[in-house]
């Protein structure tokens, strides 16, 4: 394999929610040319309504279960970037089925950084809803402590725009493809 070529896998983005791997997701696709699927979006464009009606109306299961279904497809096939909601890793199926078929690339955020995009993500994420700020820091601390055990490369975000991220994890699957 040469140098700069990077794994025929695809690429899984996980973080907390906000962490941006929508963001990222996208840039990272536009840089490798790769096909970019967020499965998210992917779970609304089925219900036909955005993730705060899907929990009020179909309860979050509903969501989960169609959750599962969209990531382990395309995690079971090649060349694609996968950005996928802050909450998949919670099931052990995504989480193994990640893990064993594709490249799970970790953004790492830190929790003062974070604080500062909770106005951008409040009105659409409904796990954020109706919550302290102590219980979202926990929230965030135990689904950190989640990412951080589950993926094979890691980026930290806090200091970079979404390109220079997505540069850095190119880099970082380079290597991993190469060892
Ligand atoms: N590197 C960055 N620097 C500054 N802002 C960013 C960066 N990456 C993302 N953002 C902003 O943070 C917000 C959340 O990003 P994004 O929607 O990509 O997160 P996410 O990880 O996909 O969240 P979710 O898990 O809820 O889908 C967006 O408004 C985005 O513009
Ligand atoms: O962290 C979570 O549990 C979630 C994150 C979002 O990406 C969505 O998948 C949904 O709002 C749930
Ligand atoms: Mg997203």
């Amino acid at each position: 394999m040469k140098e700069g070529q990077i794994t025929q896998k695809s690429v899984v983005l996980i973080g907390f929610m906000g962490a941006g791997k929508t963001t990222i997701g996208e840039e990272l696709a536009n840089q490798t040319g790769r096909s970019f699927i967020d499965t998210d979006q992917e779970i609304e464009k089925y219900f036909g309504m955005p993730a705060t009606e899907i929990f009020q109306s179909r309860g979050e299961e509903a969501f989960r279960q169609k959750e599962k279904e969209v990531i382990i497809n395309y995690a079971e096939q090649q060349g694609y970037i996968i950005s996928v909601g802050g909450g998949a890793f919670l099931q052990e199926e995504i989480k193994e089925t990640c893990l064993s078929n594709s490249v799970v690339a970790f953004l790492d955020i830190s929790w003062p950084s974070w604080k500062e995009r909770l106005s951008l993500l409040i009105d659409t994420r409904p796990v954020l809803q109706g919550k302290t700020m102590d219980e979202i820091q926990q929230l965030f601390e135990e689904r950190q402590k989640i990412y951080r055990s589950s993926h094979h490369i890691e980026v930290k975000t806090d200091d970079f725009s979404p390109e220079q991220t997505a540069e850095n994890i190119i880099k970082q699957l380079q290597i991993e493809t190469i060892r």
